[in-house]
C-alpha cells in the first residue's frame, strides 16, 4: 500500500477516537496499530512485540547510509473520563475518552512512520507505541524491561504531546524543562463507623478528609517559593457508604508537581506533616503512599532541542511558538533521563482543556504536524547546520 493519506489518517484518528482503552489493556488499540502498519510498505520495516508488555508495539526503519538511530515515541492510551464532545465518532467505551489526545499522538506517528516506509531514511528509525503514559508509567517499564536494549536503543528520541492552547498544527517548545515531573499520593485516613445519630460514639473520617484537603491548600500558597511554582491535586475522595452512617475510612488519591525533583521532594515533606497532624489531630490513623514511578521533568537535551527549534523557526512549513515550562507530567521524561531527546507540543486549538469531556482536537493538525516532523527528521539525517 502507498503513503497513509491525509483521508486515511483522519479516518484512522476517528477509529482511534471511538476505540479508547486504559491503561495497560491497550489490546484492540495495538491490533489496530498493527494492521495499519502492515498495511504500508514492508520494504525495510521490522515490527517487533513485547511479550512482556503486550500492547506495546516498536517498528525498526532500516536506514540506507545509518549514522545513528532516531528514535520517536506515542503513547496510546486513553483516561477513565465520560466522552461529552457529542461527534459522531464519540468513544463508543463507557467511561473511557481520548480526552488526553493520545489518538492524535498515534495517528501523527504513524503518518510519519508511513512516510518514511516509502522514502527509506538515511539513519536507522525506531517508532515506539508505548502503553500507560496516563498511569503505571509505561515508558519506564518498557526501559526497564530491555526494550531498548542493542540496535532498538535510539540514539537520541522524541515525542510530542498535543495541545489546545496553540493553534492547529503549530509546534511548540522551549530549551531545559518543558514539563513537570509528577508524584501520584493517595492517603487513607482511618477512623471509626458508627451510627449518623452518634457523633460522640464515632470517629468521623469525612470531616478528617475535610480538614485534610483544605489544609493542604495551604502548601503550595505558603510553603512553596512562588518563583518555583508547584501543584498538588486531590483528583478523587472516596468516603462512606451511606448518608446515615458515619463514614470510618475515608481514601484521597492526589498528584503533586513540581518542575524539580528537589521541589516534589519538599512538597511531599510538607504534605506527610500535615497528613500526620490531621491524623492526630482527629485521632486517627493515617496510611500515605507515594509512586512517582517514571514520571520525572521532563528535560529537554541542550544540544538536540536547540537543533529542533532552531530548524522549526526558520522552516516556512511550520509555526513554531516558544513556550512556557507546564505542569503536565509525562513519563517521556524518564525516557529522555536515559535517552537525549525533545518533547515538544503540537498545537490541536480548542477551547476545552486537557483531560476535559469536551476535548475535541482540530484534526487539521495531523497533516500539519505529520508535515513538520518529517521535514525535521529528514533535516536531521542531512548535514545541513543551522
Ligand atoms: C500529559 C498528561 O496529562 N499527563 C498526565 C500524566 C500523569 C502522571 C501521573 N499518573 C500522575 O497522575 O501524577 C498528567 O496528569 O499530567
Amino acid at each position: 500500500m502507498a503513503q497513509l493519506t491525509t483521508e486515511n489518517l483522519i479516518d484512522i484518528r476517528r477509529h482511534l477516537h471511538a476505540h479508547p482503552e486504559l491503561a495497560m489493556h491497550e489490546f484492540e488499540t495495538h491490533q489496530y496499530l498493527l494492521a495499519v502498519i502492515k498495511g504500508v510498505n514492508q520494504q525495510y520495516l521490522e515490527i517487533r512485540e513485547v511479550p512482556d508488555l503486550p500492547t506495546a508495539l516498536l517498528v525498526y526503519i532500516h536506514g540506507s547510509d545509518p549514522k545513528r538511530t532516531i528514535g520517536y515515541r506515542t503513547d496510546i492510551d486513553a483516561l477513565p473520563v465520560t466522552e461529552k464532545t457529542g461527534l459522531p465518532f464519540a468513544s463508543k467505551t463507557p467511561g473511557v475518552m481520548h480526552a488526553c489526545g493520545h489518538d492524535i499522538h498515534m495517528t501523527v506517528a504513524l503518518g510519519v512512520l508511513s512516510w518514511f516506509s516509502e522514502h527509506q531514511p538515511k539513519d536507522n528509525m525506531v517508532f515506539f507505541f508505548q502503553p500507560a503514559e496516563e498511569s503505571q508509567n509505561g515508558g519506564k517499564v518498557a526501559y526497564e524491561q530491555g526494550v531498548f536494549a542493542g540496535k532498538w536503543r535510539p540514539d537520541e528520541f522524541y515525542g510530542l504531546h498535543d495541545n489546545p492552547n496553540l493553534p492547529a498544527g503549530a509546534i511548540g517548545c522551549r530549551m531545559g524543562t518543558l514539563f513537570a515531573g509528577t508524584t501520584e499520593v493517595n492517603v487513607d485516613l482511618i477512623g471509626k463507623s458508627g451510627h449518623a445519630a452518634y457523633p460522640q460514639d464515632a470517629n468521623d473520617m469525612v470531616v478528617a478528609a475535610a480538614q485534610f484537603i483544605n489544609q493542604v491548600q495551604t502548601i503550595v500558597s505558603r510553603s512553596v517559593n512562588p518563583i518555583e511554582g508547584g501543584v498538588i491535586t486531590f483528583g478523587k475522595l472516596d468516603a462512606g457508604t451511606i448518608r446515615n452512617v458515619i463514614a470510618g475510612q475515608a481514601r484521597i488519591e492526589g498528584t503533586i508537581r513540581g518542575l524539580t525533583q528537589k521541589m516534589i521532594e519538599h512538597i511531599v515533606d510538607r504534605l506527610k506533616q500535615v497528613a500526620n497532624g490531621v491524623a492526630t489531630s482527629y485521632g486517627a490513623t493515617v496510611n500515605i503512599a507515594f509512586n512517582q514511578g517514571g514520571y520525572l521533568p521532563v528535560e529537554n537535551n541542550d544540544e538536540l532541542t536547540k537543533r529542533f527549534i532552531n530548524f522549526a523557526k526558520q522552516d516556512p512549513q511550520t509555526q513554531f511558538i516558544e513556550t512556557q515550562p507546564a505542569m503536565t507530567g509525562e513519563d517521556f521524561g524518564y525516557l529522555l533521563s536515559k535517552i537525549p531527546g525533545t518533547m515538544f507540543w503540537l498545537g490541536v486549538e480548542d477551547d476545552s482543556a486537557l483531560h476535559a469531556a469536551t476535548l475535541n482536537p482540530k484534526e487539521s493538525s495531523i497533516p500539519k504536524g505529520v508535515n513538520s516532523i518529517v521535514r525535521f527528521l529528514e533535516f536531521r539525517q542531512g548535514e545541513s547546520v543551522l
